[in-house]
């Protein structure tokens, strides 16, 4: 039977990633969506961005909504400080399989929890099912209609505290305008648009850095 580009996308990572070394894998990632075939990881140019906002922000508690393969999972959970945790929500069980074999090629497996089911049924479980009171950084790059409602519940459910930071991908291509138009006009967050380009091409995308101000 026919394999699935995640599947053909985990065999590049088996195949020229060292065990153990997340850099390695998103380096087999990167040259395997250039080399052979486009898949939508945030990529190392918008990469970059991530590493740098995460690196700023030194985050103890992290939530990633949509994981799809991991790329960006492994990208976060190799910068984090010793104890602190990555909450990714997948509701794709194909995806979120392979997710789990690219994070534990890289030896990542303890900084990070992948819940597999949909944002807004996990969201308002937060707290009760990991103890997480708030999170330091939310990295949005699921489904594009519901990067809005989702930070909507993330706010009702007092997930985000004054100084805990948004980071959106896409919000250009394939773009956000509802989420965008949200974050930059509301009195409760100081946003800064980061401009990039889709990932593996010249086409303009860029991240949305949000400050929730409380
Ligand atoms: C609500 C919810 N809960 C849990 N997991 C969820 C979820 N919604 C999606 N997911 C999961 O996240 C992943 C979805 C991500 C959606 N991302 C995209 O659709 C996406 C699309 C493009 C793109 C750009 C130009 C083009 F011409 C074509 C594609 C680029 C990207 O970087 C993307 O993230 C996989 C899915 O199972
Ligand atoms: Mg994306």
């Amino acid at each position: 039977t026919q394999s699935t580009r995640p599947q053909r996308l985990l065999g590049a990572v088996q195949k020229n990633a060292t065990r153990g070394d997340p850099r390695s894998v998103v380096q087999a990632i990167d040259q395997f969506c250039r080399q052979k075939e486009w898949a939508m990881n945030v990529g190392d140019e918008k990469g970059c961005i991530l590493d740098s906002v995460v690196s700023e922000v030194n985050p103890a508690t992290v939530l990633e909504l949509g994981t799809y393969c991991g790329y960006s999972t492994v990208r976060i959970a190799s910068l984090l400080p010793p104890h602190a945790k990555l909450i990714t929500l997948e509701f794709n069980p194909d995806f979120a399989a392979i997710a789990r074999q690219v994070i534990a090629w890289a030896g990542l497996e303890d900084k990070v929890h992948l819940v597999e089911g949909a944002s807004g049924d996990w969201i308002p479980k937060m707290t009760e099912q990991f103890g997480v009171k708030t999170f330091d950084l939310v990295f949005l790059d699921h489904w594009k209609d519901r990067y809005l409602p989702d930070t909507m519940l993330m706010e009702e459910c007092g997930l985000l505290r004054k100084g805990s930071i948004l980071l959106a991908d896409n919000v250009i291509c394939p773009g956000t305008p509802d989420y965008l138009e949200y974050v930059r006009s509301s009195p409760r967050y100081e946003s800064q648009y980061f401009k990039s380009h889709l990932e593996y091409t010249k086409v303009e995308d860029g991240l949305e850095k949000s400050v929730f101000l409380g």
